[in-house]
């Protein structure tokens, strides 16, 4: 289970989450949400070792995430799908998702079966450069490079943007598979509102730099959530 409590960080002198916290657990997707500029990436990238939080506790199954940099928390189990994909654009899909290996100890890997199963898109494109696939196959090279990594948290940042809805539907129902394999703890952040709260087993709303409401689904109707996360 991951757990941040009472996350503050600036940017300089701005101060930018200010006492954020949330729990992600194994199975479940943790829904974050708000409008443009509340925070949900700088949180995302705070956990991911991106960038330096200022105070506040990070914590995997009880053990401190102490200030890591991104390679230490790709070690430790936290995998990070960035907003924009950040796909190698001349390597190839292969070599994209080879590079997932780089954080897991040992050599000789090979990707395995079930990636593919769950993108067979890209069982079909391994020679192809990453800039040259559309953004849809972009975003799930992405989310395979960062499953690559075998985490125990996924991190996965408006997957959505700027994607066709077929594709949009193929992302949710991957989300819902891993979800549904119990092993992962997924934290979503998302602005198409339907696509997060189908899936959503634990919202969290952010105002400015702060959570404003946190709650599980089943506790949690529709509108009092849109109501949260609107402008
Ligand atoms: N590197 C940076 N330096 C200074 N300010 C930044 C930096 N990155 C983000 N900000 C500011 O921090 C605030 C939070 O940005 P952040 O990207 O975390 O929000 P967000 O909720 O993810 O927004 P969006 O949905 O637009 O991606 C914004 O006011 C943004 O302008």
């Amino acid at each position: 289970m991951l757990e941040v409590t009472d996350l503050t960080l600036k940017y300089g002198q701005s101060q930018i989450l200010n006492g954020v916290s949330l729990t992600a657990r194994p199975g479940q997707v943790t829904a974050v949400m708000g409008t443009n500029g509340v925070g949900k990436t700088s949180l995302l990238k705070a956990i991911a070792g991106r960038h330096p939080y200022a105070g506040g506790t990070i914590t995997l199954d009880g053990k401190p995430l102490d200030h890591l940099t991104a390679f230490g928390a790709a070690r430790a189990g936290i995998a990070y799908v960035p907003q924009g994909r950040e796909v190698f654009p001349m390597m190839t899909v292969a070599e994209n998702l080879a590079s997932g290996f780089a954080c897991l100890p040992g050599k000789g890997h090979r990707v395995p079966d079930h990636i593919y199963d769950l993108f067979p898109v890209l069982r079909e494109m391994t020679g192809r450069r990453g800039g040259d696939l559309s953004g849809g196959q972009q975003q799930q090279l992405a989310i395979a490079r960062a499953l690559i990594t075998r985490p125990r948290v996924l991190l996965l940042d408006e997957p959505t943007e700027g994607i066709q809805p077929n594709i949009i539907t193929q992302i949710g129902n991957v989300i819902r598979t891993l979800r549904d394999q119990g092993e992962i703890a997924i934290v979503l952040v998302e602005q198409f509102f339907d696509f997060a709260y189908d899936l959503g087993d634990e919202f969290v709303a952010m105002k400015r730099g702060e959570v404003v409401l946190r709650k599980p689904a089943a506790d949690l109707s529709r509108e009092a959530l849109l109501a949260e996360v609107s402008v």
